[in-house]
């Protein structure tokens, strides 16, 4: 009889080599259970007798529970493949049942967990009998979760976890410990709840993050909480997984035909995102909001993951909607075009502005298209900006840049060291263009909060002749030609002025590096209503740009903005080396609040990041090459995804060349789409920005100094402040693209 398989969060997480059978496994169950060679058998004594193990290879065993509905249907919870010996005492011991304190589904260990973790002596916390180990030296340290007040009652009673988990982990006296308790119950809701707590979320939101009735179950009547897990029919395990809730950690696969199950079993892969999302990233893909939302988050907490599974749900839900997904670069909205197409194969993607479906562009391609869109309608929007309407505008090399002439600026107006190029684009961008300064007496009374250095009466007449200059050399060059950031001014100013709005609702990605003239097109892009805007950003990883006030530029947030906290990118360790370059520097978000890395947690851990001290030039190379070949040589990694990341593309080219000529080469990734290849990448830690690879060796950075890798003119801009924020940034950003492995050198 053809069955329904539910697959669960951390089911798939086997090794590579088993993945063909296991998949092989499941297509033949789900065909029929009683096919020959599945051997599916129940266990000895078990747990649960829904328990059974069945056949992957001579080795390989799967473990399933199997629970047939009301109306006779079988199901099998799949829980995941292991080498026998150990699929048989995970079947004896584990039990499928619906949580009898906040009605969640779930797989629990039978078995406390045997953590070594040291037990507090001074805790006025009552454990079971079952709680574990005794009071070491280190244990005079104050629990973890005490110290925030939470007891035992608030882990069992109110949140739901089991007892003894509750016990060992009110026992860890440090995040090292309680990662232990965590990893020993396997990777399920107890474990993410943990983690929560860990980070400062009180006792209250964690109970109403992770139970059946506060998000909003289709039937809130069949999943209600039993008081006895004995009791639980099959039929209310199975609508508990059914649940929104239970999307969290279970997903159907109704028959062979199930589209996520088709593409598994044509891609060889599975890929957790796109199926289970954390509770909390859930309720940002779900909710509604009257006006612009701001989600925050640190690297890799899936803040990319929400926009794409919310660019989906806005899109099913409504097929006309025009929805645009943009993002910082070009490269960058390509590779969300490729995700969101993983996503969902047969999602409708718009291909210009004002069609329904999803367009996904950078900014750029945006304001470019809106400029083409507004030929001969532009007088007025570039007498607003430039101050002489010309009819049509586009972006375009301009011949004398700002830059070449702030350093032609003669005459002492001009004090020297604000005759830097980046200082003098900067004050253009951040201040001249998004207040639409025309003359000298309104820039001389303009106020510039968030721009790093305060500018005399003297210093803005400087700069005020060499913005003159330059918009005089605009005037008389090639009529119509713009910068990229006069283009997006005006292309906001356009759309101003229209009644016909191109979009319905606009998610954008790595908002932290848009300037103020992209929120101000972005917000003229989309009218004001309901899920018009909504954005996603760190600024813990702003490396261009400078420090943007959404409410300056009429973007008013709605209510509260929300964190992500949970890094499901990279190893515990790899996180901890990447926030330690940021520290001792103060971070603001896009409405000015101040933003710390405290809350951050992964939820695995991995090897120690390897700093290796290395001299520059040839050795750099050899140990380089030495470690790609090693790791190509493990056979669980594609070579695409390891990663050499460099300061500056110069750099970058040289060491190419090296690595060529010592048998290691590599496919060095520039502007645009990163190639398929099969070679490990070299880029800048610039351009690595919102990717990620399984291993990434970081080329010349000093952990102990991240300032050292900064090139010396930078160390000289006058908004030294913000270079500096900057700089520790990019190695954060960069340290944060690697999964598993991180090598520094
Ligand atoms: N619910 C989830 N289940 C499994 N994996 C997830 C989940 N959410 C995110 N991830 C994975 O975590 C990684 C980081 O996600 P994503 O790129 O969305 O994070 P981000 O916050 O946008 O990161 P960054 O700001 O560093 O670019 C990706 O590999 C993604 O697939």
């Amino acid at each position: 009889m053809t069955t329904n398989i539910i697959m669960t969060r951390t089911s798939m997480e086997f090794p590579r080599e088993q993945t063909k059978k296991v998949f092989s496994f499941l297509q033949k169950l789900a065909t029929d259970d009683s096919t020959p060679g599945l051997h599916i058998e129940p266990m000895h004594n078990p747990a649960d007798a829904r328990a059974r193990t069945g056949r992957v290879d001579q080795g390989y065993r799967a473990v399933l529970f199997k629970l047939t509905d009301s109306h006779s249907q079988p199901y099998y919870v799949f829980a995941g493949a292991y080498p026998h010996d150990e699929a048989i005492k995970r079947a004896r011991t584990t039990v499928c049942q619906v949580n009898p304190v906040n009605g969640l589904a779930e797989l629990v260990e039978h078995e406390a967990p045997t953590q070594n973790v040291a037990m507090s002596s001074s805790s006025d916390v009552r454990f079971p009998g079952t709680a574990v180990g005794h009071a070491a030296p280190e244990a005079q340290r104050q629990p973890l979760l005490a110290e925030q007040g939470i007891t035992y009652a608030d882990l069992t009673d109110r949140i739901g976890i089991d007892p003894a988990v509750a016990a060992s982990a009110l026992s860890a006296t440090d995040d090292d410990q309680l990662q232990q308790v965590i990893e020993a119950n396997g990777e399920n809701w107890q474990g993410l709840a943990l983690i929560d707590l860990a980070t400062g979320l009180g006792v209250e939101e964690v109970v109403t993050t992770y139970s059946a009735q506060t998000n909003e179950s289709p039937e809130p009547d069949t999943v209600a909480p039993t008081s006895a897990v004995a009791e639980q029919d099959d039929q209310q395990i199975i609508d508990a997984m059914r649940s929104q809730a239970g999307g969290a950690e279970f997903t159907f696969i109704e028959g062979e035909d199930d589209p996520e199950f088709r593409r598994m079993l044509e891609e060889g892969s599975f890929q957790a995102w796109r199926v289970f999302l954390h509770p909390t990233q859930r309720r940002y893909v779900d909710t509604d909001y009257n006006g612009p939302f701001r989600l925050t988050g640190g690297a890799g907490t899936g803040k990319t993951v929400v926009l794409l599974h919310r660019a989906r749900r806005l899109a099913r839900e409504n097929p006309s909607a025009r929805i645009v997904l943009t993002t910082f670069t070009r490269s960058l909205a390509d590779a969300l075009q490729a995700q969101l197409i993983a996503l969902d194969d047969e999602i409708l993607l718009a291909e210009h502005l004002g069609e329904s479906g999803v367009l996904v562009r950078g900014v750029d391609q945006l304001v470019s298209e809106v400029l083409q869109r507004g030929q001969g309608e532009m007088s007025a929007a570039t007498q607003d900006v430039l101050g002489w309407p010309w009819e049509s505008a586009r972006t375009g090399t301009i011949d004398r840049t700002l830059s070449q002439l702030a350093r032609e600026a003669i005459g002492d107006d001009l004090p020297t060291e604000l005759r830097s190029g980046s200082f003098i684009d900067a004050e253009y961008e951040q201040v001249i263009l998004p207040h639409r300064i025309l003359t000298e007496g309104d820039y001389l009374r303009v106020r510039r909060p968030g721009r790093g250095v305060r500018l005399n009466r003297r210093a803005r007449k400087g700069l005020w002749g060499v913005i003159t200059a330059y918009r005089s050399a605009i005037h008389y060059g090639q009529e119509g030609i713009v910068s990229f950031s006069e283009g997006t001014a005006i292309a906001a100013e356009w759309l101003r002025g229209r009644r016909e709005p191109f979009v319905d609702h606009l998610l954008v990605d790595e908002s932290q590096d848009l300037t103020p003239v992209k929120f101000q097109f972005l917000r003229a892009l989309v009218p004001e209503g309901r899920n018009d805007l909504f954005l996603a950003e760190d600024a813990q990883q702003r490396i261009y740009g400078q420090p943007v006030v959404l409410g300056r530029w009429g973007i008013k947030v709605v209510g509260r903005s929300r964190r992500l906290r949970l890094n499901y990118r990279t190893t515990a360790q790899n996180l901890s080396f990447a926030v330690r370059a940021l520290q001792g520097m103060a971070y603001e978000d896009l409405e000015g609040e101040a933003v710390t890395t405290a809350e951050y947690r992964s939820a695995r851990s991995g090897p120690e990041v390897r700093v290796l001290e290395v001299g520059a030039g040839h050795e750099r190379a050899e140990e380089i090459s030495r470690l790609l070949r090693e790791w190509v040589k493990a056979s669980n990694v594609e070579p695409s995804s390891l990663a050499v990341l460099i300061r500056s593309r110069r750099e970058g080219d040289l060491l190419a060349d090296q690595l060529a000529r010592l048998g290691s080469p590599v496919t060095t990734v520039r502007r645009g789409d990163v190639p398929a290849t099969d070679k490990p990448l070299l880029m800048t830690m610039h351009r690595a920005k919102g990717l990620e690879f399984a291993r990434v060796i970081l080329v010349g950075v000093d952990p102990d100094d991240p300032l050292a890798s900064m090139p010396a003119q930078m160390r000289a801009d006058p908004d030294r402040d913000d270079a500096i924020r900057k700089e520790r940034s990019l190695i954060y950003v960069a340290a944060s693209r690697a999964r598993d492995v991180l090598v520094v050198l």
